[in-house]
């Protein structure tokens, strides 16, 4: 690994406040006991590593699906879905179980949080789930968050804990996200199917290059597969989260990554602002607002916020406060923002604009600079 790589990595580690660490399913999981409690063992002592640097931890684990699939001797055939809600119920209650185990010795006090994406798309929800979190870390206890497999179905779910450990880092402003997984990183193309397939240090930029090396293919125990790693990590990085993925299974993994091991996703940006982050990424927009020339060119060349002069039709019906997305008049998305009025009043003041009415007051604002995400200007 080059000089400057190996930098970035001291540099992480040195500034980080808050880390997030995923554990995918892979790496906890035991045939005999449901859950591996040498491996807990290891990532309890790899977290008081982290906490003895002055380190916040908040871990999102899986394994629950898998552990109780274990304890329930389902073995590996398919399962409905209430089965595997049953099987998260059971596997959840094993997984807090091992971590309270592991994490004594150290006194590092866990605790379980369970969440559906209805806890984060509306504002206050997310608000809500930020104050919780920061109370927990404020208290020094060491959160362990998980789906809420036992009432997920397949249309109201996550999908997988790579996307949910990206919201969880920006949910508490984490300044870098440690994936474990039961591979040492992006590899050429899956080592568990060619035996020539290269490591890959470092990732200045995820490409569609990079995306294309992680196929759809996955471990038998894993939701996501590498595809879903990278995604996230193109994700994150786009806010100005750097992403790390180290094999969970071999020696002490964190320590090993800030060694050298693993995969580095590098950001380069300064790391967004929480509200930021979920106006952009997280948050179900309502509706959509289409601009003309003079407004696009007025938010993305300025500091300007969007007035609604610069709008030139509407679609959804929403209330003042909600998330839209702002389209070019040729229906590009070029970013999304808090609206500041209902679309009853947005569609008053577009008929004033087609009727070539000026208005006699300015125009009123519609969309704050503060609360605006614009895609091409954050890319840069
Ligand atoms: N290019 C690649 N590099 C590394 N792993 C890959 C690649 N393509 C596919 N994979 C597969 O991704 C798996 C890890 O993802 P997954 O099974 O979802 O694990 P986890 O439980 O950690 O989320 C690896 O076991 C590997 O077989
Ligand atoms: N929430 C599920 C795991 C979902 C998931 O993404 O698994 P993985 O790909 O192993 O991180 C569980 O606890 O079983």
């Amino acid at each position: 690994m080059k000089s400057e790589e190996m930098k970035s990595r001291s540099e992480i580690l040195s500034s980080t406040r808050t880390l997030v660490l995923k554990v995918g399913s892979t790496v906890l999981a035991s045939p005999q006991a449901g859950v591996n409690m040498r491996v807990l063992g290891v990532i309890a002592r790899q977290v008081a590593w982290l906490r003895a640097r002055g380190i916040r931890v908040v871990i999102v684990s899986s394994g629950a699906i898998a552990a109780g699939r274990m304890k329930l001797d389902f073995g590996k055939k398919p399962l409905t879905l209430a089965m595997k809600q049953a099987a998260a119920s059971v596997g959840q209650s094993r997984l807090m179980w091992g971590y309270e185990r592991a994490f004594s010795p150290h006194r590092l006090m866990v605790s379980q949080v369970l969440l559906t994406p209805r806890d984060v798309v509306r504002r206050s929800r997310f608000t809500n789930l930020e104050r919780t979190l920061e109370t927990l870390l404020a208290l020094g206890v060491v959160p362990v968050v998980n789906e809420n497999d036992s009432v997920a179905t397949e249309e109201i779910r996550f999908g997988d804990n790579d996307r949910l450990s990206a919201l969880v880092s920006g949910t508490v402003k984490a300044d870098f996200l440690l994936i474990l997984s039961d591979v040492d990183g992006l590899y050429t193309s899956d080592p568990s199917r060619n035996p020539n397939a290269i490591p890959i240090p470092y990732v200045e930029k995820v490409t569609s290059d990079i995306e294309s090396l992680a196929g759809i293919s996955r471990s038998g125990l894993g939701t996501g597969g590498m595809a879903s790693k990278v995604l996230t990590a193109r994700w994150a990085n786009r806010w100005g989260l750097p992403v790390g993925i180290v094999n969970g299974r071999k020696g002490a993994p964190v320590e090993r990554f800030f060694e050298g091991g693993g995969t580095l996703f590098f950001a380069r940006k300064k790391l967004w602002a929480a509200k930021k982050v979920w106006i952009g990424f997280f948050s179900e927009p309502s509706g959509t607002l289409v601009l003309d020339e003079g407004a696009m060119k007025a938010i993305s060349h300025g500091k300007s916020s969007l007035l609604a002069g610069g709008i030139t039709r509407h679609e959804g019906v929403f209330e003042s406060g909600e998330v839209v997305r702002l389209l070019s008049a040729t229906g590009h998305e070029i970013g999304r923002g808090v609206c500041r009025m209902p679309s009853s009043e947005v569609a008053l003041w577009t008929r004033r604009k087609s009727s070539g009415e000026r208005s006699a007051d300015s125009w009123p604002l519609a969309v704050h600079r503060n609360t605006m995400v614009l895609w091409e200007r954050e890319e840069e």
